[in-house]
């Protein structure tokens, strides 16, 4: 039996501890400053026990990930790299940066310890470990970003540990990855928060702005709602990309504008029909991965078939359910189902049904 300690017990390191549990026959420990995150870790089955010793379950791991906002990852890599004698596991981040985390990783190589930067592309704007699921990464890329003692056998080992994610695994340079994230992640977020910020501006003088904003504006801007404090250290340590991409899509913008002054309709059509064509062209990403999933819960009473009454109702409306979680987690109640579907649609047509038939529903962002 190997022993598995989780660093940060959210949306990512909860659904990477779920697909290590059904390959390997491995104790997941997890370590979180929020206490409460890794109880409700082990009542949901993503780990075995808490940790509360982080130095001593390190200095027994087989394989440690980090799964924390990448400023902390900083932090616990110094903590890591303090421990003596130096801890003999794999460790391993999930970091959506690596310029600066593996430069801190040379340091943990001056102690002997093996690291190897990891960043799954995938993920939701949802947060924290109720949202975990062992499909989230499937068909995902997952870059691994090797330090300078890293031999291949332990990058084949690291990918053996993370096999259940069922991503599709490349090796990349620190530097490149985090150009190549900063165009196709980072800087798209601060453009989905910034068209965000800016119908804000303008709701407070017109309430419609926001009840207009409900469609394809919440669609095109739903990265927006992810966690603040993780896009706030993304960005912090991906300053250098960013800005550079920030310059260039000023200068973007001025053609824009001229386009637009000078009305000339030859411009602007090239100029969608440009993107358009790029877009059209891109890959069409199989299962799982980048798909944000609309969960719905669901009170239920604990008797016999009440999980059959919930399933047979949504079925005879042809509403499919793509996971059901029992939760059992909330004081006071019988029991709570966690239905999740593909979209918002069919979540929303599964509450409207599920509460003409009485049911307690609540949507959790
Ligand atoms: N959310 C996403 O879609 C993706 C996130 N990532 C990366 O994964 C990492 C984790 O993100 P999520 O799982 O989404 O966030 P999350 O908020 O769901 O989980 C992070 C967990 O780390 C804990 N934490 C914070 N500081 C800590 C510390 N100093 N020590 C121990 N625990 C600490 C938090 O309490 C929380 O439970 C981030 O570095 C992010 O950049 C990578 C790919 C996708
Ligand atoms: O919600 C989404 O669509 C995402 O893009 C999630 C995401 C967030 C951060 C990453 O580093 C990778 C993926």
């Amino acid at each position: 039996m190997k022993n598995v300690l989780l660093i940060g017990v959210g949306l990512i390191g909860g659904s990477i501890a779920l697909t290590i549990k059904n390959e390997h026959e491995a104790v997941i420990a997890g370590y979180d400053v929020q206490a409460a995150n890794c109880e409700t870790a082990v009542k949901l089955g993503v780990i075995d026990r808490v940790s509360y010793d982080l130095q001593r379950d390190a200095a027994n791991a087989d394989l440690i990930i980090i799964a924390t906002p990448v400023e902390a990852t900083l932090n616990i890599m110094d903590q890591l790299s303090s421990i003596k004698p130096a801890i003999k596991a794999l460790v391993m981040d999930v970091g959506s940066t690596k310029n600066t985390i593996m430069k801190k990783a040379e340091t943990l190589a001056e102690n002997g310890i093996v690291f190897i930067g990891g960043h799954p592309m995938a993920g939701s704007h949802k947060t924290g470990v109720e949202s975990a699921r062992p499909h989230l990464l499937e068909n995902a890329f997952y870059i691994l970003t090797p330090s300078s003692i890293t031999s291949a056998a332990k990058i084949e080992e690291a990918k053996d540990w993370l096999k259940g994610t069922h991503a599709k695994f490349i090796v990349a340079e620190p530097d490149e990855h985090d150009f190549l994230t900063g165009i196709v992640s980072h800087f798209p977020h601060l453009i989905a928060s910034s068209l965000v910020r800016l119908a804000q501006k303008h709701a407070s003088d017109n309430p419609l702005v926001q009840q207009l904003a409900a469609g394809g504006f919440r669609d095109i801007t739903r990265i927006a709602s992810s966690s603040p404090k993780m896009w706030s250290d993304i960005v912090s340590q991906n300053k250098e990309h960013l800005l550079s991409l920030l310059n260039e899509w000023k200068e973007e913008m001025d053609q824009v504008i001229s386009f637009v002054e000078n009305g000339d309709q030859n411009q602007l059509f090239d100029y969608f029909n440009g993107a358009k064509l790029f877009r059209d062209g891109l890959p069409i990403r199989s299962k799982g991965a980048i798909q944000p999933f609309s969960d719905l819960y669901v009170d239920i009473l604990d008797t016999a078939g009440a999980l059959s009454k919930v399933t047979t109702l949504l079925a005879e409306s042809q509403i499919s359910i793509i996971n059901i979680t029992i939760l059992e987690v909330r004081e006071g109640l019988n029991g709570v189902l966690r239905l999740s579907f593909q979209n918002d649609t069919d979540r929303d047509n599964a509450q409207q049904l599920l509460h003409q038939e009485n049911y307690l529903t609540h949507i959790t962002e």
